[in-house]
């Protein structure tokens, strides 16, 4: 069996993929947090012959991971942030810098599906772009849903966005705290991914298709109105391309991948994003 860890600032999700068959056997999550207790936290390491790990979480936790790892598990490999990899060049000054969980993300987009805009809606809200030809433009970072209604202190934090709502009712004015908020946060995760996927199409003058991620990807993608795919299993795409270990890996399958759809014609996305400023 391979472990699968991506270890975000809030979850540390894994999944049990079958060496040989290259199914998922299964997966679950835990409070990212400084200690891993295998058998109850993650599976028993008994069954493990390799572990791929993304982690942006404090160094403290990646170095007591694998040091508790590597003494049960003959392979540990650790995904980081570089220059260069799989035809993707890092836009980042200092490339090392990127976060390594947006770097699996654009990897793994840009094996499924050419140029893309990348977008990871976990603790923060990370858009990248990597053009046709693998010139990765660097991204953006805002907070992530929960982070922005905590930073507000109204006493809503506890009461979550229901991930069923309909993105009509999630855009109205909302008429108590916790809807006024909820909303509000809402419109503007949804708002920034429209407007910045729009803006930087624009600007480079290509459609790209439009890839979503992480915790909250499910509800903010009812929000965007272009052409998308929700892929669960996007950072666990990068590790399976940056390091292979199955025979389908080998041929370039990444698990769950979805199918992408085209992108709308870039006169369509530049007419929406004159019509949003009213030109
Ligand atoms: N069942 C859940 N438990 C915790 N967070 C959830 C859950 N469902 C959705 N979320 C949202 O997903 C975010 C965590 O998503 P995730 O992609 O795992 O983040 P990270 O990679 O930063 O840890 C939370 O901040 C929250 O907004
Ligand atoms: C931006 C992030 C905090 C997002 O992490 P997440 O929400 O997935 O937990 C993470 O990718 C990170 O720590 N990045 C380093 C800074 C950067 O990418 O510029
Ligand atoms: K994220």
């Amino acid at each position: 069996m391979i472990l699968d860890l991506d270890i975000g600032n809030t979850l540390s999700k894994w999944r049990l993929k079958d060496t040989a068959s290259s199914e998922i056997r299964s997966r679950g999550a835990v409070w990212t947090r400084e200690e891993w207790r295998p058998g109850s936290d993650i599976p028993d390491l008994d069954v493990v012959e390799a572990v791929r790990i993304s982690s942006v979480a404090r160094q403290t936790v990646l170095r007591e991971t694998v040091g508790l790892l590597r003494r049960q598990v003959g392979a540990v490999y650790v995904a980081r942030s570089t220059a260069e990899a799989l035809g993707v060049t890092n836009g980042y000054e200092e490339p090392s810098r990127l976060g390594v969980d947006r770097w699996m993300g654009a990897l793994a987009s840009y094996q499924l599906a050419g140029g893309c805009c990348s977008v990871d809606c976990g603790s923060a809200i990370t858009i990248d772009f990597v053009l046709p030809g693998g010139r990765h433009l660097g991204g953006y970072i805002l907070p992530g849903l929960r982070l922005m209604k905590e930073s507000l202190q109204l006493g809503t934090r506890n009461v979550a966005i229901d991930p069923d709502s309909e993105a009509d009712e999630l855009l109205a004015p909302g008429k108590n705290t916790v809807e006024a908020v909820n909303h509000g946060i809402y419109m503007a995760a949804v708002s920034a991914v429209n407007r910045i996927y729009s803006e930087v199409c624009d600007r480079e003058g290509v459609a790209l298709p439009l890839l979503l991620t992480g915790g909250d990807a499910r509800v903010v993608s009812r929000g965007i109105r272009v052409p998308h795919a929700v892929w669960p299993d996007m950072v666990y795409g990068g590790l399976e391309a940056c390091f292979p270990l199955t025979a389908a890996e080998r041929a370039g399958r990444m698990s769950g991948a979805p199918r992408v759809p085209a992108p709308v014609a870039l006169e369509k996305i530049r007419a929406g994003l004159a019509f949003s400023m009213m030109l």
